[in-house]
């Protein structure tokens, strides 16, 4: 399902923090957000999620805007996973995972055998259902993380929103997840700080500063020399690598106004 900002703006408290905003993320693309911290990115992912209404502009999801939905029909299309996402205490992995299930189902339904099997599922993927039964709050950082995604992915969305999803894992589970959301095939709009994996796994790269875009595309041309300069002020460029893969490769003294 496809997602559109149009001339997207906040402000608060009378400070503009986004900037008429236009971005586009084609159905089942992988699209990363990048820019320096304040730029904007949690701010822009909050007017999709629904946890911030925009001042101006509108945020169309499927060509109906979301802000126009009920949060029930909302959250049936998005599944978001946010840092530090408020979680009921003392619930089971399972037991939070099957939250995802909570925008399909009435009030007083039962958990279904599909239900069960759509979140042993989800927790197979994440690589946690062999920790189904441990209680939430006593896992590590990254297996708390590996949950919250199990609980995005039993919710079944049509587009997933991820906020800085792979602090807190290691190495390995990076490449792991950003893996496995690439190859969910969902449209997938992700906030990243680490370039290197953004650039190896999204198709598409939008790059705010200040609140506005300054640059998009693929992501040969979305993070240029100049762009990683200006926007992050590193010394860097991104290229295709012999092995088909790219990266982004920092300088010697990677600061930029290090001269
Ligand atoms: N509720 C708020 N009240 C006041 N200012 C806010 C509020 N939310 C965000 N801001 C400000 O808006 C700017 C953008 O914040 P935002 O969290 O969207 O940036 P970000 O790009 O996600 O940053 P980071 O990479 O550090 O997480 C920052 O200057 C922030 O202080």
């Amino acid at each position: 399902m496809k997602l559109q900002l149009r001339q997207v703006s906040v402000t608060i408290g009378g400070t503009p923090i986004l900037h008429d905003v236009d971005l586009d993320v084609a159905p089942g693309d992988f699209v990363g957000l990048l820019g320096p911290n304040g730029s904007g990115k949690s701010t822009l992912l909050r007017t999709v999620y629904r946890s911030m209404r925009p001042s101006g502009g509108t945020v169309l999801l499927g060509g109906d805007d979301v802000w126009s939905l009920s949060a029930r029909a909302a959250a049936r299309r998005t599944a978001a996973v946010l840092q530090n996402s408020p979680t009921p205490a003392g619930l089971t992995v399972r037991e939070v995972a099957a939250l995802g299930r909570t925008p399909h189902k009435g009030m007083f339904d039962r958990e279904t055998g599909e239900d069960h099997d759509i979140v042993a599922d989800a927790l197979e993927r994440t690589g946690m259902l062999g920790h189904a039964d441990r209680i939430y709050g006593s896992l590590s950082g990254g297996e708390r993380q590996r949950v919250l995604l199990a609980r995005a992915l039993a919710q079944q969305p049509q587009l997933l929103v991820l906020d800085e999803p792979t602090n807190h894992l290691d190495i390995r589970a990076r490449f792991e997840l950003l893996e496995l959301v690439h190859t969910l095939g969902v449209t997938t709009l992700a906030v990243l700080h680490d370039l290197d994996l953004a650039v190896r796994s999204c198709h598409r790269l939008v790059v705010l500063d200040g609140g506005r875009i300054v640059a998009s595309g693929p992501v040969l041309e979305a993070l240029t020399p100049d762009v990683l300069s200006a926007v992050f002020g590193v010394k860097a460029v991104t290229e295709r690598h012999d092995d088909g893969v790219v990266r982004v490769t920092y300088g010697a003294r990677p600061l930029a106004k290090a001269g």
